[in-house]
């Protein structure tokens, strides 16, 4: 069926409209109209739409179902919203009217279309914005509950069903006071009215059930900018709350903990200490927080331990041990410490953590113990099992450095005639002036012990000779010979000293106390307060170095030295213009002593610095006399002992010497033996450099003896090297020493030092010397030391 032109006409006017319309039959169904509008909201052209059934234009079958049914049902459709599908797979949204129509006797169907395409796309969009928000507010662990000032329930996400414990599609709507316990409505409806009355936000903790909730209400504007709706949110905290309470526990029962407990990070830093540790050291909590464990240490802690915890720990394992450590007033305490690393879930150590237990106590009482069990309880001395224990300890010491021991025993000669006499109290008393006197004599690295009864044992472990050995004795005997007062008597008591050596008497404990004791019971036969070794030659020996320092002791004062003097030669023009000072001892008893016997002696004694001095000053006087007497241009060589060298006043006691006898510094050389010099180097280095700068000479006897490093002899300002006499000695028929006397010759060439060989004797000597290089030379076989008037002679026969 075609329309009419008048009712197309009609009906084409709304082509400029938004309204497409189009006319199908009702028998079959087909279009016999559309209008342009349709034609382009739809996407199709007129005869693509014209005597095709209407129906095509629902893409979506279900749609078109719905549409049909509602056609037969109501024989209308009303503004429907209805989705179509273009031909060519887009869609849109229209609102749908269809109505039953009558056109020139046949029935038709009118439909109206209007794209709604934009409304729905903002309405769909304001529903896929409700929904995220919706999925949001139910993703919330938080419960959200909003009130209106009635309190009615107008909208819940999910989690707020626990706090109502309901499912919350049933709370909108309804009251939220009829869902909540008594106790809790009441204290919430004055929180609502308050949020809603001041704007305030207002927080509470609430318990529903076995449940606890921490709730938050805050105003929220309606649309139209009103406030009144409260948005309640609400928290289960009663996992938290649980171990909340869980932790104050552990902290309350870390606090009151009878052991100190300390907690450090990783790095070290303190974090946490209870009352226990404060208690014991001494520091406040802010005090130690952020510091580290370190401000105990007392030093008193063997460093093997501290080690082996370290080990242990950065091995992730748990160290136990004692420590003893400093508190903060100073004093030490001790601890039995269980130290373990704590980790995290990944198994990284994040901290560590210290429970210690106070053992000071216990220390003390084992102290006192082993005090007890190693001491002589009267005099506080060591006894028999600590001295035993020393012993073996210094053998073992003394093997490894090659030392000597020494130990004395020691037997007072009347204490039984004190005890009988004036009974055990003033015996008692004896013994402890004894042990204080021994304790005074000796020094601190000396042990003094009390074997029982009146025997006492001395142990020295540093001493260089045995005459040092027999000092010593000679100071107990001295310090014991004074009298003790003892309930009012005025008492002498003395002792006998038995000495023994290690290793030459004996090389363990028993086999020295032995010894010490035999070498006892000698001393006390040869007469009482005496001291006497167990090798009576080294009794012999040590009595006679002990005469011989004391001989030498009163030589200076007594004037027995004497300074000879030995002419240094030059073998090209035969002139002497030095020569070497060598003292001579001549002692009334002993007659001349060499001073090879001496000196060593006087060095060990300290009497060298004295005689050193009067050495030093003897050639300056006897230069003025010299000088005085026209021998001028002659020079001395002093030796100076190492002692005397490191002497810091050395060299202003040089300068005031020459001051005071006018002599010049070319005048003076000192001369140093190679191992004085290679002794303290860097010292040397600083006394020799101040040496020159007041211009005196310096020269290294003994030269090639002592082992020199090369090294420090370049740095060392020496102006000559004296050949030492061993090699001097049948250097011409010696192969040995003539390739050490022309090293020793290069090596001063190179280092830009004179050289002069001592010793000389033989004639093949000097040849060999002579030819070698050597020009200055110091022997026998030019002259032997002499006093300085028997020199002066000797010096003008051998000019003439
Ligand atoms: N066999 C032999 N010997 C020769 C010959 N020419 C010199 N002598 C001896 O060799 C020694 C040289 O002195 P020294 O090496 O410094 O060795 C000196 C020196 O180290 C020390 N001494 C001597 N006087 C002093 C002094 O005033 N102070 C210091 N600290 N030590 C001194 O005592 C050591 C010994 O002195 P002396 O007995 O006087 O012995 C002197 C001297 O008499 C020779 O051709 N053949």
């Amino acid at each position: 069926m075609s329309l009419p032109a008048e009712i197309t006409d009609f009906l084409g006017i709304l082509d400029e409209s938004p309204i497409g319309v189009s006319v199908s039959r009702r028998r079959d169904g087909q279009v016999v109209f559309v209008n342009r509008r349709f034609c382009q909201v739809t996407g199709m052209t007129p005869d693509q739409c014209i005597g095709h059934p209407a129906r095509r234009l629902f893409a979506d079958d279900d749609q078109r179902r719905e549409v049909v049914r509602q056609l037969k049902e109501a024989g209308e459709i009303a503004d429907a919203d209805v989705k179509f599908f273009r031909v060519d797979g887009t869609s849109f949204w229209s609102v749908l009217t269809i109505r039953s129509a009558s056109l020139n006797g046949e029935a038709v169907n009118l439909a109206w279309i209007y794209d709604v395409s934009k409304r729905k796309q903002a309405e769909q969009t304001i529903l896929d914005g409700k929904a995220l928000i919706r999925a949001m507010l139910d993703s919330s662990t938080d419960g959200i509950v909003l009130v209106n000032a009635a309190g009615t329930i107008l909208a819940l996400n999910a989690a707020a069903s626990s706090f109502f414990e309901k499912k919350s599609d049933d709370l909108p709507g309804k009251s939220i006071w009829d869902h909540l316990p008594e106790a809790v409505t009441s204290s919430m409806r004055r929180g609502v009215e308050r949020v809603l009355a001041r704007g305030e936000t207002v927080e509470g903790h609430y318990a529903i059930g076995a449940r606890l909730f921490d709730i938050h209400m805050h105003l929220v504007d309606n649309a139209s900018g009103n406030h009144d709706r409260v948005a309640v949110f609400s928290r289960d905290v009663t996992q938290i709350h649980q171990r909340r309470l869980q932790l104050r526990k552990l902290e309350t029962a870390l606090e009151q903990a009878p052991v100190a407990v300390m907690i450090t990070d990783a790095q070290g830093a303190i974090e946490y200490v209870n009352r226990a540790f404060v208690l014991v050291s001494g520091y406040s909590e802010d005090e130690v927080l952020g510091r580290n464990p370190r401000l105990l240490k007392s030093g008193e802690t063997v460093a093997s331990v501290f080690r082996d915890m370290w080990q242990c720990l950065s091995g992730g394992a748990t160290w136990q041990g004692e420590l003893c450590n400093r508190a903060k007033d100073g004093s030490l305490f001790w601890e039995y410490a269980t130290i373990s690393p704590i980790r995290d879930d990944d198994g990284v150590t994040t901290h560590y953590m210290a429970v210690k237990e106070n053992i000071t106590q216990r220390k003390e009482t084992e102290q006192q113990l082993v005090h007890q069990a190693t001491h002589d309880t009267l005099t506080g001395l060591p006894n028999r099992l600590l001295l035993e224990d020393r012993v073996h300890h210094a053998i073992e010491v003394a093997k490894r450095e090659g030392r000597r021991i020494g130990l004395m025993f020691l037997d007072l000669d009347r204490f039984k005639i004190v005890n009988d006499s004036l009974g055990h109290v003033a015996g008692d008393q004896l013994l402890k002036v004894v042990a204080d006197r021994l304790r005074h004599t000796l020094r601190r690295s000396d042990t003094v012990a009390r074997l029982g009864g009146d025997e006492f044992v001395v142990v020295l472990t540093h001493f260089q000779s045995s005459s040092e050995l027999a000092e010593v004795a000679e100071k107990i005997s001295t310090a014991l010979d004074e009298p003790v007062e003892l309930s009012g008597h005025k008492v002498h008591v003395g002792a006998s000293i038995g000495i023994a050596l290690f290793p030459e008497d004996g090389d363990d404990f028993n086999s020295l106390m032995k010894d010490a004791d035999t070498a006892m019971y000698r001393a006390k036969q040869k007469g009482r307060n005496t001291f006497c070794f167990y090798d009576s030659n080294m009794n012999d020996e040590a009595l006679d170095r002990l005469k011989l320092e004391e001989a030498l002791r009163h030589a200076l004062v007594r004037g027995e030295f004497q300074l000879f003097y030995q002419p240094q030669v030059d073998l090209q023009t035969g002139v002497t213009s030095s020569v070497e000072a060598l003292i001579r001892w001549n002692s009334p008893e002993r007659g001349q002593v060499s001073p090879a016997l001496f000196i060593p002696i006087a060095e060990e004694s300290n009497l060298i610095s004295m005689i050193g001095w009067w050495v030093l000053e003897e050639s300056c006087r006897q230069l003025a006399v010299w000088r005085e007497a026209g021998l001028t241009g002659i020079k001395v060589a002093v030796n100076v002992s190492g002692r005397q060298f490191l002497n810091h006043a050395l060299v202003e006691c040089i300068s005031d010497l020459m001051t005071q006898y006018g002599v010049l510094p070319s005048q003076l050389e000192i001369e140093l033996t190679e191992s004085t010099v290679m002794a303290e180097p860097d010292r040397a280095i600083e006394q020799l450099t101040r040496l020159r700068e007041i211009g005196i000479q310096v020269s290294v006897d003994d030269f090639g003896t002592g082992y020199s490093s090369l090294s420090y002899l370049k740095k060392l300002p020496l102006n000559t090297i004296k050949v030492d006499r061993s090699f001097v000695r049948d250097v011409n028929n010696q192969s040995d020493n003539a390739a050490i006397v022309s090293a020793i010759l290069g090596l001063a060439d190179a280092l830009d030092m004179s050289i002069v060989a001592e010793g000389v004797e033989t004639e093949g000597e000097e040849i060999h010397l002579k030819e070698a290089g050597c020009i200055k030379v110091q022997g026998f076989r030019y002259a032997k030391p002499m006093p300085a008037e028997q020199l002066a002679t000797w010096m003008q026969r051998e000019t003439m």
